[in-house]
């Protein structure tokens, strides 16, 4: 059961637009401008705020190295215009590190140390394209043969749960179909309006005919990757990407993506001391370690963990954001908990919506936070699995 010395509440829940990587509409926005823009919106949404009352911000981001300024949490504040006083850390626990992100900003809180801290996560896979880059471990990892997983790139680890868990293609193309379509009856409802922030492109190519650099500027507020075009027979199509005879294919598998997102974070005294209005409480977090080679299942670890620390029973969570980094470990994670598939996603997921890494779990986050208020829910979950085997759950009450 939960053990707080005090609460931690949000205050304010923004992100950007998701765009695909590595040709889409924010490929050319450097993720520390990304995250700028998310911190300026997450302002804005607290103006009694004094910005110098934010101590520290915390981010999310999986790669955290050339564009992404080895700590882009530093920059992101810097570049944000918020005063030099308040802090950054970027943390790094790679699908999770967004959702790691609001929990060491929330323990700050509940453990009296902080009173108003940013939890954040941004992510340009354009700008750093590690999918399919091979990384180096030390060899001694492979001494032990359940490590060896390790090794996989993620699309293998998705075709391990597919042929583990009998999830076959007919049913991941289906659940892949759906995605898109919630996606897109959200975006009809207007059910992002809350959450997204529209962001400013700003392009510049060098005209050589004039020998001037032109700039041209463009405000993008929907996510790119939701298809309207798509169906079951195209995506029966695809060629499994991952392994010759597998099921994994560019339709079934998340978006590579490029976004952020943004929550405030602050303590009950600085509610009364800002007069800030709670959206949500942050009522537990869980991780879990799984087999590297099946890092899919995670949430199936993390999910019964996170609950019993909050003392709440699954029926009771009314909305949950589970990362669907491929169909098949969407679809085993579900069905091994018994997952309400009205409850799961009812917005669409990365498969639709896009999966910028660090980024994620902050995104999500930020639509839980509004997805409660408007459908009128106590309790929403943000679930995610992580590579080299892992799962991390984070609970929410509306208040
Ligand atoms: C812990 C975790 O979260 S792990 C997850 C981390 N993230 C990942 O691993 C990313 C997973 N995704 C990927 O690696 C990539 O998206 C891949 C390799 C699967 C596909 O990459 P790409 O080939 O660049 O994808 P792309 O979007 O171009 O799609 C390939 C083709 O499929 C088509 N396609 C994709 N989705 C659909 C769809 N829903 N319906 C119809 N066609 C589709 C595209 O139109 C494209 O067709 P074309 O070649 O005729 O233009």
């Amino acid at each position: 059961m939960e053990q707080n010395l005090q609460q931690a509440y949000i205050v304010a829940a923004t992100r950007t637009p998701i765009g695909k990587a590595p040709r889409g509409m924010l490929s050319a926005t450097r993720p520390d401008d990304l995250l700028a823009t998310a911190l300026r919106g997450l302002m804005a949404q607290a103006p009694q705020l004094d910005p110098a009352a934010v101590e520290d911000a915390i981010v999310g981001c999986a790669i955290p190295e050339g564009p992404q300024g080895f700590n882009v949490a530093r920059i992101g504040v810097l570049l944000s215009g918020l005063p030099h006083t308040v802090g950054g850390m970027t943390v790094n626990r790679f699908c999770a590190s967004g959702l790691s992100a609001i929990a060491v900003a929330a323990d700050r809180i509940r453990t009296g140390q902080a009173d108003v801290v940013i939890a954040a996560g941004t992510e340009s896979m354009s700008q750093v394209p590690v999918m399919g880059v091979s990384t180096t471990f030390s060899p001694d990892i492979y001494a032990r043969d359940e490590n060896f997983g390790i090794a996989y790139g993620m699309g293998v680890t998705a075709e391990q749960v597919a042929s583990r868990w009998n999830i076959s293609r007919e049913d991941q193309d289906a659940f892949a179909l759906e995605s898109h379509r919630k996606a897109l009856a959200a975006r009809e409802a207007g059910e992002f309006a809350d959450e997204i922030l529209p962001v400013e492109v700003v392009s510049r190519r060098p005209d050589l005919a004039s020998d001037q650099v032109r700039e041209t500027r463009k405000v993008v507020s929907q996510d790119e990757g939701p298809r309207a075009d798509t169906s079951l027979e195209a995506l029966a199509k695809l060629r499994p990407v991952f392994a010759a005879k597998g099921s994994v294919t560019a339709g079934n598998s998340s978006q590579m993506s490029d976004g952020a997102g943004a929550l405030l974070v602050v303590s009950e005294r600085a509610l009364k001391t800002h007069n800030l209005t709670p959206l949500a409480r942050f009522v537990s977090f869980s991780v879990r370690g799984v087999p590297p080679e099946i890092m899919g299942i995670g949430p199936k670890e993390a999910i019964p963990l996170a609950l019993k620390q909050a003392g709440l029973a699954l029926n009771q969570i009314g909305w949950i954001e589970l990362n669907e980094a491929f169909a098949a470990q969407a679809l085993a994670v579900m069905r091994d908990l018994n997952l309400d598939p009205q409850v799961v996603n009812p917005m669409g997921g990365a498969i639709a919506l896009g999966h910028p890494l660090g980024a994620t779990g902050a995104i999500r986050a930020a639509t839980v936070v509004h997805a409660l208020r408007r459908h009128d829910l106590k309790y929403g979950m943000v679930t995610m699995c992580v590579g080299t085997g892992m799962g991390a759950a984070g609970i929410f009450e509306r208040v």
